[in-house]
């Protein structure tokens, strides 16, 4: 699957958000009014409410894997909050150069005249297009490629904000679906470096630079921390957008969650899963953070976005359920590993299982920000320099730290699929390395995002094709026996059937869909 651009742990994951209209809280919770269909004691699922988790999902029944919970198209849509700029009716990637179309209206770069999602409510409305014609000066046309990634960034991330905004006038009950979703705004309010940055970068602008001085500044405020604390993040074959859904945003967060979601390409319509089964009264949960990124990256995520410290099993465990995704190597004895003391406490040491040596929190902290820069400056389509990043930090990290895993990931999905290295050219050497790196993060995956979850159809794809290969060179070479052959062939359709179960529910004209299609072809194909 050439294409990806960033490394895994950067990608995926899900965003979400909340409301403080503690009136609308006390009210009975109802399935918003796009959610699924069914009656409400027909849902698969109830609402309730914790002192922690305030409200969130459980199961109303046994619940098996993959039964689809929730779909539902979004509330609001718009572009993430990122320096790349993006068509604003799908969402793909545009450039700022002279050459790009834009809205005759308004400025705003657009992939094409007849791009779907113009006049769309889920892409360019007419509404929108006025307002940003009205403040061209703003806005539009700005956004040239003399703007630097701040200045692309800060006015992508308004668009999802005066979308909802609009909404206030142009569908208050759509609006009110948006409001009863939690703020944290009094939280928000009390984190200095980010209240001054929503007061600067969003409701001063939008009251000065863009004259829309009737906006409530307190409203305004309340709809940035509704984005950051609910927003999901979607996207499909190259387009990128976060969302808000009318139910979805309701399930609380777990780092080793029982559902998993993706999105339909054409309608960003949410399809929420189980992703194993999950027993009656159990709460239903996502992962709001990167699944594999450790403990410490997690949790400051959920603090400082979604104002919650996680406590759940993983975070508690300081070898993260088994995966030990966050250890390192011991710099002092050299032999021993590194794992922190209290993951719980996110400022406590960090120590070493042999050796007196120990590690504060911040010091760590520095030196995976210094080994992710490291991992980031490496195109993800460069297997050596990938190699060579895995060489450089083996005496430092143990072989499943979430930065290795990401660059094993890379490799897994480009070994075998690009220039130089496909499968017919590539030596056993290095067919063997895909099959390893495939293993080893398939193992963790196991663990961190069981059953039937779209990381572990992917890698299980890539996985059968290098086994198949191998057992076929063995067998052709007289290195392996026939019975080995045969146990390799049925590795190799178990690998395929799992993948085509998972990904074919993956909805249609997405990649790991057509993925899907592909395992369940080679199956036919071999006689399965
Ligand atoms: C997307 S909202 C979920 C719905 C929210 N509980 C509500 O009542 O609107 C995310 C918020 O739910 C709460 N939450 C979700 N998962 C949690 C968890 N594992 N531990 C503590 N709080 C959690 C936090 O307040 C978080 O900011």
């Amino acid at each position: 699957m050439p294409g990806r651009k960033k490394h895994h742990h950067r990608n995926g994951g899900h965003r979400t958000t909340t409301t403080n209209n503690n009136h609308q809280k006390d009210q009975k919770p109802r399935p918003a009014k796009e959610a699924s269909p069914l009656p409400e004691q027909a849902l698969p699922y109830r609402i309730e409410k914790s002192e922690i988790y305030g409200r969130y999902l459980v199961a109303s029944r046994q619940l098996e894997p993959g039964e689809l919970l929730i779909t539902e198209e979004p509330l609001a849509i718009g572009p993430c909050v990122s320096g790349d700029p993006v068509c604003l009716g799908c969402y793909r990637p545009v450039t700022l150069a002279s050459d790009q179309y834009r809205c005759p209206a308004c400025a705003w770069p657009l992939c094409g005249p007849s791009c779907s999602g113009l006049n769309h409510r889920h892409g360019h409305t007419a509404d929108e297009c006025q307002l940003y014609g009205e403040r061209k000066a703003a806005a539009g046309e700005l956004l040239t490629d003399r703007a630097g990634p701040a200045e692309v960034r800060d006015l992508y991330e308004l668009v999802m904000i005066v979308r909802i905004l609009l909404l206030r006038q142009h569908d208050p009950e759509q609006f009110q679906l948006i409001a009863r979703m939690e703020s944290h705004t009094e939280e928000r309010r009390k984190n200095a470096v980010l209240w001054q940055h929503y007061e600067e970068k969003v409701v001063q602008r939008l009251r000065q630079d863009w004259q829309l001085e009737d906006l409530p500044a307190e409203q305004v405020h309340e709809v940035c921390g509704i984005l950051d604390v609910n927003c999901f993040e979607i996207g499909q074959n190259g387009s990128k957008a976060r969302t808000l859904y009318p139910s979805a945003f309701l399930l609380a967060h777990d780092c080793r969650p029982n559902t998993a979601h993706t999105d339909d390409p054409r309608s960003y319509a949410i399809l929420l899963r189980t992703s194993r089964r999950v027993r009656e009264r159990e709460a239903l949960t996502l992962s709001y953070a990167y699944t594999l990124q450790g403990t410490l990256k997690r949790r400051s995520f959920m603090h400082e976005g979604k104002l919650f410290w996680c406590r759940c099993e993983r975070c508690a465990d300081p070898r993260e359920l088994g995966s030990d995704c966050s250890a390192l190597v011991c710099s002092a004895c050299r032999e021993g590993t590194v794992r922190a003391l209290e993951p719980l406490e996110q400022a406590g040491d960090w120590a070493c299982d042999r050796c007196p040596h120990r590690m504060g929190s911040e010091d760590l902290e520095r030196l995976l920000d210094r080994i992710n820069n490291d991992l980031e400056s490496i195109d993800v389509h460069d297997i050596p320099g990938l190699e060579k990043f895995l060489l450089r930090y083996r005496n430092v990290l143990r072989p499943n730290h979430y930065l290795l895993l990401s660059a094993k990931y890379s490799l897994c999905q480009i070994y075998g699929r690009i220039e130089g290295y496909l499968l017919p050219e590539m030596s056993p050497e290095d067919i063997t390395r895909k099959e390893s790196y495939c293993r080893e993060f398939l193992e963790i995956v196991d663990i961190l995002d069981p059953g039937l979850t779209r990381l572990r159809g992917l890698i299980m794809y890539e996985l059968h094709a290098p086994v198949m290969v191998l057992a076929q060179m063995g067998m052709q070479r007289g290195q392996i026996s026939r019975q080995e052959f045969q146990r390799r062939l049925k590795e190799v359709v178990k690998l395929l059937q799992t993948s085509r179960d998972i990904l074919c529910l993956e909805p249609e004209g997405s990649t790991e869909h057509a993925m899907g299609m592909a395992a369940a072809d080679a199956l036919i194909k071999m006689g399965c």
